[in-house]
Parts: structure tokens; C-alpha cells; sequence
């Protein structure tokens, strides 16, 4: 799918690997409607891209991705101004084991939330145009971070999630290719103060420091350029993409049929 033109809704988009994914989009001629749960970082960055982009291009909308009616309202004001919906970034997340329901409710049932109420501005068996939804899953979706088995759990779940709906997208005609993004560790907020978001297993903070240094940090402009194949890339549906200092990978799933 080419860019230019088309509308593209992130979450948690104000900073972090949210804000380069709404960068990346801007930078190929995508409209964009920023939601975050912070008002302040949000509104202070769609300023900021305004000046860069123009005002035309961007949209600030304060959402919760734990409220249905949030994200109701969110994409209904995005199709108003831009005309509809084409690409749907779910990429709100966070990491606390101690508030372990938020983090469900936020990491997976979040981007089921999404989903779903996306499917009724985009999908072609409900007026929309088809398009293309990517999530932002983790590393830790495809292979387990024993200091954070419930982010783990989440992050599965967005995998799996992704991965069936994408089927189940393509022999319902949608339209819609659905895709997850799984990077490795990435320099954001979300990586400081590690011990204190592990919970119950904060003793264990050392084991995460040893495999944060064999596996390394990525830039956040590393996770975007993933993002840009996978929503440009016509070819890809049901894919999950690895990226990591040692460059991106496709995970090869097993397969039960052949
Ligand atoms: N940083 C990493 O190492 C890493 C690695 C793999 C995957 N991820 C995933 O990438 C995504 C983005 O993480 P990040 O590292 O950029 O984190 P971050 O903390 O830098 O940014 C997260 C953004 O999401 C927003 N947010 C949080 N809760 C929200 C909610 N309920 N509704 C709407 N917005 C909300 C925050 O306000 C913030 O702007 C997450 O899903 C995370 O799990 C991060
Ligand atoms: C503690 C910080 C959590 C950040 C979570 C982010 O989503 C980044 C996750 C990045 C990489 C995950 C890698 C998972 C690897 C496992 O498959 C396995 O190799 C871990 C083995 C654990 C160990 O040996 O200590």
C-alpha cells in the first residue's frame, strides 16, 4: 500500500516507538491521528508536527485504550476529518507485573478493542475501503521473559491474536491485512526503572540486564522502518516481524496442515 494520502490512526502515539511510527508515516505522505492517555505529551507533539508537516496532517486525540467509548469516539472524529480509516497502529502498551490486570487490559484486550471497532470504518463488508492493521507485540510474544510472565502473556496473546485474525480477515474479505510487530529491547520510557515494574519478580531484575546485554537496544527508528514494510508490503498478512540488534527476521511458525 502506498502511503501518500491515506489515513492512519496510532496509539500511544506520543512517545516512544508510538511517535516514530507516526513519524514514519508522516515522512511517506500519511495523514495521522496521534491517541494517547497523555494529553500533555500528545498535544505538545502534534504542535511540534504541525510545524514540520503542516496542520492539515495530524490529529491529536486524548484516548484511554482501556474505554470501548474512547476509541469509539477516537476513530469517528479520525473518519470525520480525514475521510475514513486506512491504517490502524495498535501500539499502546506498558510494563507492570503488580498492576498485572491493567497491563491485560491494556496490552491485549486493548488491542482486541481496536480491532474490532476498526473493522467497522475499514472493512470492506461494512463501506470501508480495506486497509492494513499492525500491532505492536514483543520479542517476549514469541519467546518467554520469565521477569514479566503476565507481559509475556499479553504480548502471546497479541501474536496469536494477529495471526488469526489475519486469517480469518482474508476469508471473510475484509480487505484488511493485519500484521505484529515484535521487537527486541527498543530505548524508550518503557525500559527505565526495570526493577521497580517487575512486581513480585523485581529479585530477579539482574536476569533481564544479562539478557537485555546479549540481546541489545534498538533505536526506535529501527522498529518503525519494520512498521513501514509491513503496511507498504502488499504481500504480507498474518506475518509477525522480529527486530533486534542483529537486524529484522519473519518468525517461521510451525505448521499443523503440511
Ligand atoms: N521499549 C521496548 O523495549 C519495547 C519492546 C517491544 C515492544 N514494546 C511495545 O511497544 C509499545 C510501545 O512501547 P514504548 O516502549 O514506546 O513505551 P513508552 O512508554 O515509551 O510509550 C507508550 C505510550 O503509550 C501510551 N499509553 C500507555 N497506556 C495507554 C493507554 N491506556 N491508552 C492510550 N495510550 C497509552 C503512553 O502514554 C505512551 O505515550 C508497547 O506496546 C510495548 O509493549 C516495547
Ligand atoms: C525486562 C524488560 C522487558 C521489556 C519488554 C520488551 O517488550 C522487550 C522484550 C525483548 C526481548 C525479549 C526476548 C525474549 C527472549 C526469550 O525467548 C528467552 O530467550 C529469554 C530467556 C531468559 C533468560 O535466559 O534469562
Amino acid at each position: 500500500m502506498a502511503l501518500n494520502g491515506k489515513s492512519a490512526v496510532v496509539t500511544g502515539a506520543a512517545m516512544g516507538i508510538g511517535r516514530a511510527i507516526t513519524e514514519i508515516l508522516l515522512q511517506n505522505g500519511a495523514q495521522v491521528a496521534l491517541l494517547d492517555v497523555n494529553k500533555t505529551a500528545g498535544e505538545s507533539l502534534m504542535e511540534e508536527l504541525n510545524k514540520q508537516y503542516g496542520a492539515d496532517r495530524t490529529l491529536f486525540l486524548s484516548c484511554n485504550v482501556e474505554s470501548e467509548e474512547q476509541i469509539k469516539a477516537a476513530f469517528q472524529k479520525t473518519a470525520e476529518t480525514f475521510g475514513g480509516i486506512d491504517i490502524l497502529c495498535n501500539n499502546a502498551g506498558i510494563l507492570n507485573e503488580s498492576t498485572w490486570e491493567k497491563t491485560v487490559s491494556i496490552n491485549l484486550m486493548g488491542v482486541i478493542r481496536g480491532t474490532y471497532l476498526a473493522l467497522e470504518h475499514m472493512s470492506k463488508l461494512s463501506g470501508g475501503r480495506g486497509g492494513v492493521i499492525i500491532n505492536t507485540a514483543s520479542m517476549a510474544g514469541i519467546g518467554p521473559l520469565p521477569t514479566c510472565p503476565v507481559y509475556t502473556a499479553t504480548k502471546s496473546g497479541v501474536v496469536g491474536f494477529t495471526r488469526a485474525m489475519a486469517t480469518a480477515s482474508a476469508a471473510s474479505g475484509y480487505g484488511i491485512r493485519i500484521n505484529v510487530l515484535c521487537p527486541g529491547f527498543v530505548q524508550t520510557d518503557l525500559m527505565s526503572n526495570i526493577t521497580t515494574r517487575l512486581g513480585q519478580f523485581s529479585h530477579l531484575a539482574d536476569l533481564a540486564h544479562q539478557l537485555i546485554d546479549k540481546i541489545g537496544i534498538i533505536k526506535v527508528s529501527d522498529v518503525a522502518e519494520c512498521l513501514l514494510e509491513l503496511v507498504t508490503d502488499d504481500t504480507k498478512n498474518g506475518e509477525a516481524l522480529m527486530v533486534f540488534e542483529k537486524g529484522r527476521q519473519y518468525v517461521n511458525f510451525p505448521s499443523f496442515t503440511q
